[in-house]
């Protein structure tokens, strides 16, 4: 039975080096009993930031970096290299600085890449990475990942996931291309709501007031299609990682 925790934290540095802290050794202890961790990662100001801790920390290097398998929630669906691609903001705030095994770090396409401006097809073809490396015996055509990041937009988006579309009813595909985004760039790639469900830890992480409603409607059990972050849920625990502001209106 999945268990949900909310953390509070003084502000937007204090949580993001709290959860850089966590992270390390929520993946350093995975590691210690099962050798490799799968960690996912999130685009947006308190994801990223959270990378940047963990490189600054002088505990960064009580992970093996090399048996660290790195997916992502969402990308947005721009060239190779563009800064606002989540993988290249990973990459600026950690990825690079540790020593990742290529074969093991999972960006998903660029829209210049094989697949062209073709989302759909970028993120089909990520759905068949994923359950190439989840195996035929899986559950889930997922990996079984350890732990999943998210942020939480103010209208109570998380990955590329936006209130009211049919991205958010996804019951059967576990990537899809997400097209008209209110949150530039228009054109996404995200994980649904069955992938996002598919870490042992959830942890979504948000700060600021402008959170705040969403935060509280999201831990009310508002239904995820009126606030999409409300639909994730981790498979042993989903940690809600706020500041004084964004847990503001949370009774
Ligand atoms: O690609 C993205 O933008 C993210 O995946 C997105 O889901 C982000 O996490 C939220 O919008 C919160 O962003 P902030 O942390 O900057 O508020």
């Amino acid at each position: 039975m999945s268990r949900t925790d909310v953390l509070v934290h003084s502000g937007a540095e204090a949580l993001t080096a709290a959860a850089a802290a966590r992270l390390i050794t929520t993946v350093a202890d995975v590691q210690s009993s099962r050798g490799v961790a799968s960690v996912v990662l999130t685009g947006g100001g308190t994801g990223v930031g959270v990378l940047e801790q963990v490189r600054l920390s002088p505990a960064r290097d009580a992970v093996d970096w090399a048996n660290v398998n790195v997916f992502w929630g969402d990308e947005r669906f721009l060239p190779a290299g563009d800064p606002e691609r989540n993988e290249t903001q990973a990459r600026k705030a950690l990825l690079d600085h540790v020593d990742v095994d290529p074969q093991r770090v999972h960006p998903m396409a660029p829209s210049d890449g094989r697949f062209g401006d073709d989302a759909d097809e970028a993120a089909a073809h990520y759905a068949q990475v994923l359950a190439t490396i989840a195996g035929p015996a899986a559950e889930m055509p997922v990996p079984d990942f350890d732990v999943l990041m998210l942020g939480v937009g103010g209208e109570g988006h998380t990955a590329s996931l936006f209130p009211e579309t049919p991205y958010v009813h996804e019951t059967s595909r576990t990537v899809v291309g997400v097209h008209d985004c209110p949150k530039p760039p228009p054109t996404r790639i995200s994980l649904t709501l069955p992938a996002l469900r598919n870490a042992r830890e959830a942890w979504m992480m948000t700060t600021g007031e402008a959170k705040a409603e969403a935060v509280t409607s999201a831990l009310a059990g508002t239904s995820p299609a009126e606030v999409p972050a409300a639909g994730v849920r981790g498979r042993e625990r989903t940690l809600w990682l706020l500041d004084r502001e964004a847990a503001s209106q949370v009774t």
